[in-house]
């Protein structure tokens, strides 16, 4: 399965086109909008989060509520487009406002300056139009649909904030996943643990009045997912690799982890390990999971548990140095509206990369063609593992 996202921040719409899913899978546009309202929320964010109200068309590959195993296509307007239709360049206009409007000011921390010197444009617009991450609106429309098939094949996902600008949330490893799921939707900045929730939203507060903003740490939680989906056998199939890769990808996250990630370098190898145990009912299972639900690049049938940190926003309100690209001037970049946080947003992105990858493991390992004949195969292995 793969999919492709194509459309600029301030452009008529997103596009997302996803090719490979199993055919008779029900999907209905709630299942997308739930997540999309999801994204936009969260303490910290700007105003175009107050224009924007994301909903999805499926323009492709759905009817009647089921996929057809066609392309699956899915369109998510902008609907703050109308004020911009002159700068995209949708109205004629003339030399001189051209020009005016040409960003030749990069602002550090974005895509500006590299990508302008990368793909040759004088007008930096060319180069953040696309490099924002409102795109990350088309990437949780594709892990939505991933979702929706794992959470069909009994394999659930959630995304929840464990730090914002060094407040850090209580581990709390007794909690279930619907209890992590209700908790982190209840609280404003999407964590488990309220104490530290009103912590964070006062270190946002803080940061926004200093001008500045302010990052922090995500944990996505699978549960449901059986033991030896990915492979050891070749770099490229490496399931935690593609997780982390995904990570990775997402605008602002710098580093990833797995279970108790950086924390291995200081623990002897008896305080990492996961000793392995076996009762019938469950097959078999790890006393701990220290590492995450991964050993060689493959699922140990534990929970899987991944973290991303997320820098401050680099858009700031108290002015950072830049140089003018055209007069090679020093200048003080300013701004007229940014997100001071997007931590709480940046979680369900996470949660949506996550699933992706994670489906994409699932699809690749056994026949997808129908989604009955995917969740027969499936059922079979999860029963053929407990004996093995
Ligand atoms: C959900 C989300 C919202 C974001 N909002 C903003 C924003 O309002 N202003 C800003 O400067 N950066 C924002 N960013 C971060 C930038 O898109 C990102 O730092 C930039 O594209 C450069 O990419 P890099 O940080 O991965 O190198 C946001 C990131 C995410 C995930
Ligand atoms: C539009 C979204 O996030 C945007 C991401 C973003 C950036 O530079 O990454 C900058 C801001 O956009 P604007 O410059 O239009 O205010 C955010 O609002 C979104 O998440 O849907």
């Amino acid at each position: 399965m793969r999919y492709l996202t194509a459309g600029e921040s301030h452009g008529k719409q997103l596009t997302t086109i996803i090719e490979g899913l199993p055919s008779n899978m029900p999907l209905l546009t709630e299942d997308i909008d739930e997540s999309l309202l999801r994204r936009q929320g969260g303490y910290g964010r700007g105003r175009r989060m107050q224009i924007e109200k994301d909903l999805i068309e499926i323009v492709g590959g759905v009817r009647h509520g089921y996929t057809l195993g066609s392309p699956v296509s899915l369109v998510l307007k902008n609907d703050d487009f109308t004020h911009w239709r002159n700068i995209m360049g949708e109205d004629p206009i003339d030399d001189g406002e051209k020009v005016k409007r040409t960003i030749s000011r990069p602002r550090p921390g974005h895509a500006d300056l590299n990508g302008a010197i990368k793909y040759g444009h004088r007008d930096m617009r060319n180069v953040l139009e696309r490099s924002s991450a409102r795109e990350t609106g088309a990437r949780v429309a594709a892990g939505a649909v991933a979702k929706k098939l794992l959470a069909s094949l009994g394999i659930n996902i959630i995304g929840y904030v464990q730090n914002i600008g060094g407040v850090v949330a209580k581990e709390q490893p007794e909690l279930s996943f619907e209890e992590r799921r209700d908790r982190s939707e209840a609280s404003p900045v999407r964590t488990l643990d309220d104490e530290a929730g009103e912590k964070m939203m006062s270190q946002i507060d803080e940061a926004k009045a200093n001008g500045d903003s302010i990052g922090g740490v995500v944990e996505v939680m699978v549960e449901g997912m059986p033991a030896g989906i990915g492979s050891y056998v070749h770099y490229d199939r490496k399931l935690d690799s593609r997780v982390a890769g995904g990570v990775m990808s997402i605008n602002a996250f710098k580093g990833v982890e797995f279970g108790i990630g950086f924390e291995a370098a200081n623990r002897n190898g008896s305080k990492v390990h996961d000793e392995i145990a076996w009762d019938e009912q469950q097959g078999y299972y790890r006393k701990t999971n220290n590492l995450g639900g991964f050993e060689g690049g493959m699922t140990t049938g534990m929970p899987i548990i991944v973290k991303g940190v997320m820098k401050p926003i680099p858009t700031l309100y108290k002015p950072l140095q830049s140089v003018d690209i055209e007069t090679k001037e020093p200048f003080q970049a300013s701004i007229e509206r940014s997100d001071a946080c997007a931590v709480p947003a940046a979680a369900v992105v996470m949660e949506h990369v996550v699933a992706w990858e994670i489906a994409n493991a699932v699809l690749e390992q056994f026949p997808h063609d129908q989604f009955s004949k995917l969740k027969e195969a499936l059922d079979q292995y999860r029963e053929e593992i407990k004996e093995f």
